[in-house]
């Protein structure tokens, strides 16, 4: 047996450090796909993650369960690396970038006055973002930086529509491939139109990159082929497409509290953690409505080991079964929220509010889920007003607290 040393993508982990992963293998590098003969049904665990699986840490356990780690194996008993721990390589790309255009004055591909557009248009393009922010998504962000955002979330927005809205019916690899022209030509200062225009006025403000942009239409991409997800490493790629790339997205644009002690890497882990999260509820809230649409999300691996299959899904009926493999996912979808409260605590001040109040209030979707006794299959979890409005002064006492890496290095 060999013990690779493999840097913590892991939380639990500290940031930054090298674990002790213990496998019967070796394994050097990490984004290439690597193919280490490993025995079968004999590896060893390192991601603190499988503890809401009712696994430790260093737990040995066969092929077959439900597990998450840097490490996967495939069916041939080869070790691959891990969504995660691709997904952590563009997190440590994305870290780099920022902190090199922090350093040296920005060279970016589009500056303002590049953009062939007169002030008032750009104004107008904002407020036209200004306005759908407040049709779809009314607690999102406040202040200064706010613009910006809401440039990212049209973007956002309309990407998810070609998939999900109207015309989805006819929507074609084909037409994304084009929507992905677009977005390189607006990052380039070729805005198609007005609300293209006021993204590229954004990239060129703050140290953006095209990378998550173009991950979220891979994303969409991966909706139009596949409707079920073989395990959670699978089901966490479509995470980190459709919505761990909103966290890389906006990190630039909110900013690392300048009296932060923590790294750059960890604050975008933090980020990412909150989108695997807010998708991984979107999930769990919506597995009903999925299903009428014959997509099942869940990991069809944890499915079969807790005794369910789709059959059960799209028949509907609540089974202490079910409830029983709800309480794990759940569970798993918090520990990826307790994960990204790391890190707001990072964010510069201005931002920390809006982003906890977005947090507390998507994380208690998963309250309602259980307070509807895990039935998401005919009704939808939802937060009353009451409770939203109760979580605003919260998130706002909590955007008033330093960040915990100052915290630590005080006592
Ligand atoms: C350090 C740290 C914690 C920093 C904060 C980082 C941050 C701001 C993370 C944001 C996470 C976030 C809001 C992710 C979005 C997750 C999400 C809901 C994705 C949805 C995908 C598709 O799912 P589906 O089709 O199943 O869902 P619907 O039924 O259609 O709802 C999305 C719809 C993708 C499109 C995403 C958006 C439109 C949201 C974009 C949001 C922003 C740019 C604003 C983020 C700002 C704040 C304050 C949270
Ligand atoms: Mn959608």
């Amino acid at each position: 047996m060999a013990i690779i040393l493999v840097r913590a993508a892991s939380p639990g982990l500290s940031d930054g450090a090298v674990g002790h992963h213990q496998v019967h293998g070796s394994l050097q590098g990490s984004s290439q796909l690597l193919k280490t003969r490993v025995p079968p049904r004999r590896w060893m665990l390192c991601s603190l993650r499988y503890a809401c699986l009712g696994l430790q840490p260093g737990e040995e356990v066969g092929r077959t369960s439900a597990v998450y780690s840097s490490l996967a194996v495939n069916p041939a008993g080869e070790a691959v690396v891990s969504s995660e721990q691709k997904v952590y390589d563009v997190v440590l790309k994305q870290a780099a970038l920022l902190k090199r255009q922090l350093r040296t004055p920005p060279v970016l591909d589009v500056r303002p006055q590049q953009l062939d557009m007169p002030r008032s248009g750009l104004k107008e393009a904002y407020a036209r973002c200004g306005e759908i922010c407040q049709e779809y998504a009314k607690t999102f962000y406040l202040e200064e930086r706010r613009r910006a955002i809401w440039a990212i979330y049209v973007w956002c927005r309309r990407t998810d529509e070609l998939v999900d809205g109207p015309n989805a019916n006819y929507i074609t690899p084909t037409a994304l491939d084009r929507w992905e022209k677009r977005l390189e030509d607006l990052f380039a200062g070729r805005p198609y139109d007005m609300l293209d225009a006021a993204l590229s006025d954004t990239i060129s403000r703050f140290p953006i990159d095209i990378q998550p942009f173009r991950d979220m239409i891979e994303g969409m991409r991966s909706d139009l082929r596949k409707a079920r997800y073989k395990n959670f490493d699978e089901l966490y790629m479509y995470c980190y497409y459709v919505a761990g790339t909103v966290g890389l997205m906006s990190v630039p644009v909110m900013g690392i509290a300048p009296e932060s002690k923590a790294t750059t890497e960890s604050v975008y882990s933090a980020a990412l953690a909150l989108g695997i999260a807010n998708q991984l509820t979107n999930i769990l809230r919506d597995v009903g409505e999925d299903a009428r649409r014959g997509r099942v999300y869940l990991p069809q691996d944890e499915l079969a080991q807790a005794g369910l299959s789709d059959e059960d899904i799209f028949y509907g009926v609540v089974t202490n079964r079910w409830r029983n493999f709800m309480k794990q996912q759940i569970k798993r979808a918090r520990m990826f929220f307790e994960e990204a409260e790391r890190g707001v605590t990072e964010l510069s001040q201005a931002s920390r509010w809006p982003v906890w109040a977005s947090l507390l209030l998507y994380r208690q979707i998963l309250d309602e889920i259980e307070a509807n006794d895990y039935n998401n299959f005919t009704r939808r979890a939802y937060v009353g007003k009451g409770k939203k409005l109760l979580a605003l002064p919260v998130a706002y006492g909590k955007s008033l607290l330093l960040p915990v890496s100052l915290r630590n290095s005080q006592t």
